[in-house]
């Protein structure tokens, strides 16, 4: 049997089973299988295409930050790349084969800030069907997803992107769960709780994944009550895991009762817009800049002003060590120390070193060796 029975074998027999306390276990289980085999397919699928990038359709990544669109065809996500990317004239096409991606550059607060278009082809990614399992690769690199919906649309098109990216191993706007899990040489399996489990991940269930994943000695900690047999699963398949923020964006607000506009922007990271009417396009870029949560840092010379208008950006967080990494490779070595105003500084100027975490819009001096 290929894997793609098998899979469907799997998903039919989860769909036959009863959701109840007694089954709790062997659903588990039948969820661990699953997830196994969907990581092969995608190993298996990049390896025959020569890897995900193999075959062309990986987008260099440039500028501060990137996100993708992900949606149906037809929702506007042309229009709306249209209206946030001022670079249009430089949008490069590339096309292969089936496949086209379209990268813009959305410019806000100093920021570059990309944006790819991944023309609707997600769905039947996570059976191997068409080329979606690069648009997953891609998608794998986003800072942030936003998945482009109608509002004129049942909510089945944002259930069934859910699931694709879920299928994928794509995990949004959700933390990843809070287990320790180390694989071991020898010792067998130790399982422990911080607190008693409170939900459906249990030592039984451990013991079963495990098992049927073929790991024999490894430990594992279990800090938050609330985890459930799908956070152990996905803490087994970390290195296929990605938890990326997303933002819901709908459009064609203006083809929908004011009452169905209110309720939709009430949900929770979602924003409305009409690209048409030109409605919301503003509340659009600016959720995404909140969303992306990046840092501006100026730069200054001493005894000159710094330039406001060309600052520095980094992730939220971020170290004087990550600044100079983003400035060159070796930037780190030449570094001695920085002088820093602004709302990370005790005192304005304070003396820093790379470990010191900068703020949005700290002005910085950097002194070399
Ligand atoms: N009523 C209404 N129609 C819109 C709006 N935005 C886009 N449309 C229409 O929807 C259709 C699709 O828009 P596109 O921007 O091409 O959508 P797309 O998602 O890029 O489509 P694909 O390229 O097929 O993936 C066009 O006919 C637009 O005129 C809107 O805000 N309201």
């Amino acid at each position: 049997m290929g894997i793609i029975e098998k899979i469907k074998a799997i998903e039919e027999e989860m769909a036959r089973t009863q959701k109840n306390k007694a089954t709790e276990h062997h659903l588990g289980l039948l969820k661990g299988k699953l997830a196994r085999y969907r990581q092969q397919l995608l190993v298996d699928e990049q390896a025959s295409s020569g890897g995900a990038g193999g075959s062309g359709f990986e987008v260099a990544k440039s500028g501060d930050a990137r996100a993708v669109l992900i949606g149906y065809p037809s929702v506007g996500k042309s229009s709306l790349l249209g209206k946030i990317t001022s670079t249009k004239s430089e949008i490069a096409h590339y096309a292969f084969t089936t496949l086209t991606s379209v990268p813009g550059v959305m410019k806000y607060q100093g920021a570059e800030i990309q944006i790819v278009d991944l023309p609707g082809i997600i769905y039947g990614a996570s059976q191997g069907k068409g080329r979606g399992r690069q648009v997953v690769a891609t998608a794998r690199t986003a800072d942030l997803i936003l998945m482009i919906l109608d509002a004129t649309k049942s909510k089945h098109q944002r259930e069934s992107l859910e699931k694709e990216l879920e299928a994928v191993g794509i995990r949004l706007n959700k933390e990843k769960p809070n287990i320790y899990f180390k694989k071991k040489e020898t010792g067998g399996i130790k399982i422990n709780f911080q607190s008693p489990p409170q939900n459906n991940l249990n030592e039984n269930v451990i013991k079963l994944l495990l098992k049927d994943y073929k790991i024999h000695n490894a430990e594992v900690l279990v800090r938050d009550s609330n985890c459930t047999i799908d956070d152990f699963i996905d803490i087994i398949n970390d290195q296929h895991r990605n938890y990326i923020k997303c933002l819901y964006v709908y459009n064609k607000i203006d083809a929908v009762s004011l009452e169905e506009v209110d309720r939709l922007a009430r949900e929770p990271n979602t924003v409305v817009m009409s690209c048409e009417m030109d409605l919301g396009i503003e509340d659009v870029v600016e959720e995404i800049w909140y969303q992306l949560n990046l840092s501006r840092v100026y730069t200054k010379k001493r005894g000159i002003k710094p330039k406001f208008d060309d600052p520095l950006v980094v992730r939220n967080n971020s170290t004087i060590g990550d600044l100079c990494h983003s400035i060159h490779r070796d930037f780190k070595d030449k570094f001695k120390y920085a002088m820093v105003w602004g709302s990370s500084a005790k005192h304005s100027p304070q003396k820093c070193g790379l470990n010191h975490k900068i703020h949005d819009e700290d002005v910085l001096t950097l002194f070399t060796k």
